[in-house]
């Protein structure tokens, strides 16, 4: 469509990440509500005010006020694109939002507790405000489709599968876009092995054999693998049982998803630049336990990948975090990786010394550009 403007929704599990683009993908706005449910902040195209959001649904009234002063109304949009980070079972490629779609989406809630019902909130806000806009959506799952049954299967009988207890992944909308961009921004053709390292608030890591997912840390929901900002990561099945026995249902929900990680280990921080300033002992421990098991899920995934070519960082901590990006290299040593230090504390992009056997790269997420990508292309359909 020749001249159309899409508004991009990224509702993350702390923020509402959002872009405004044009046709030829021209970012015209962008911005960020983050801290939701705490000191929230809204920053719009780099300025930043700081204003109390207490749900996702304040926020994005606050977002689109801050359009609204750009001159972008509901009115003036073409379209609406959500990330939706799980899809289930049927939702694998973008898609138009009907009705059936929506409650697909909401079936899903309880697999993405932390996520899916912020994206249902925007699209029914957005249907309300705007009934006649067709909106899509962009599945974080949908990147790992091509992933093996043997990757994606649980050790559990095949009756329990057919119900959908699998493994999806996430983060596959940052992981489409790396693929994407990498070899533009490198300037090389994109690396046969490739490990992804999306860190942020939810933190996975993704095996890309010849530019498709064959294995990511992340499974039935993202709750697993890595430990992140308020998720536990990893944990053994029979102690959520024994969780689930001891606090109930709900409690466990909590405890897992909203109260573990980098904020149970050390007591109350879940953001890694507070963390890195605290010099607690509790906190120290915390940055130790997400740095050793990012580095146990990386020899898992170079193991699926049988070897490494290339190393690429996205995500907050993956994109800012000098000091956390250095331990975890530090630890790939092992396999040939060699970083160049001072590439590394200056932020540039290639993060390689020559005597590298590996390439090492830090992609900027571009999550938003992604969805607008697949909404536009699904934009004369909905004509
Ligand atoms: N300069 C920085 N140094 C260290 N950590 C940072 C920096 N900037 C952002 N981060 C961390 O990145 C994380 C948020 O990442 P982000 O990808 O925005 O999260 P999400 O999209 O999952 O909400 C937080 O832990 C934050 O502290
Ligand atoms: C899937 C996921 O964990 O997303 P986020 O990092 O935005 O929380
Ligand atoms: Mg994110």
């Amino acid at each position: 469509m020749a001249d159309a403007r899409v508004l991009i929704l990224n509702a993350g599990s702390s923020s509402i990440k959002f872009a405004v683009f044009d046709s030829a993908f021209e970012e015209q706005v962008q911005g960020l509500a983050d801290g939701i449910g705490g000191a929230s902040r809204l920053i719009v195209d780099g300025a930043e005010t700081e204003i109390p959001f207490i749900d996702h649904k304040a926020a994005l009234s606050g977002i689109l006020n801050a359009l609204a002063d750009r001159g972008i109304t509901a009115g003036s949009l073409t379209a609406i694109g959500h990330r939706v980070v799980h899809g289930g079972r049927n939702l694998t490629a973008p898609t138009r939002i009907t009705p059936e779609v929506r409650a697909e989406i909401a079936d899903c809630t309880p697999l993405a507790p932390l996520h899916n019902p912020h994206s249902l909130a925007a699209i029914d806000t957005m249907g309300e405000l705007a009934p006649d806009l067709p909106q899509f959506a962009s599945f974080d799952t949908s990147f790992h489709a091509t992933n093996p049954d043997v990757a994606t299967r649980y050790a559990i009988p095949r009756m329990i599968e057919t119900k959908g207890i699998r493994r999806y992944g996430f983060h596959g909308l940052s992981y489409a876009a790396l693929v994407r961009r990498l070899p533009d921004l490198s300037e090389e053709k994109l690396p046969a092995r490739l490990l992804a390292f999306h860190l942020g608030n939810g933190a996975s890591l993704c095996a890309i054999r010849g530019g498709q997912s064959i294995a990511t840390t992340m499974g039935y929901s993202p709750l697993d693998g890595l430990t992140m900002g308020t998720r536990s990561g990893g944990i053994d099945a029979n102690a959520v049982l024994r969780l689930v026995e001891d606090n109930g249902l709900e409690r466990t929900k909590a405890i897992l998803n909203h109260e573990s990680g980098l904020l149970g280990l050390s007591g109350g921080k879940s953001d890694m630049r507070k963390l890195m300033l605290d010099p607690s002992a509790d906190s120290a421990f915390a940055i130790d336990h997400f740095c050793y098991w990012t580095l146990r899920h990386a020899g898992s995934l170079i193991a699926a990948l049988e070897g490494l070519d290339a190393i690429a960082f996205t995500g907050g901590i993956g994109e800012n975090a000098t000091a956390i990006r250095a331990r975890i290299l530090r630890g790939l040593e092992w396999i040939g990786v060699r970083m160049a230090p001072d590439a590394n504390e200056a932020l540039q992009m290639a993060l390689h010394c020559q005597s590298s056997a590996v390439n090492i790269w830090v992609i900027p997420a571009d999550e938003e550009r992604q969805i607008a990508m697949d909404a536009l292309a699904l934009l004369p359909e909905a004509a």
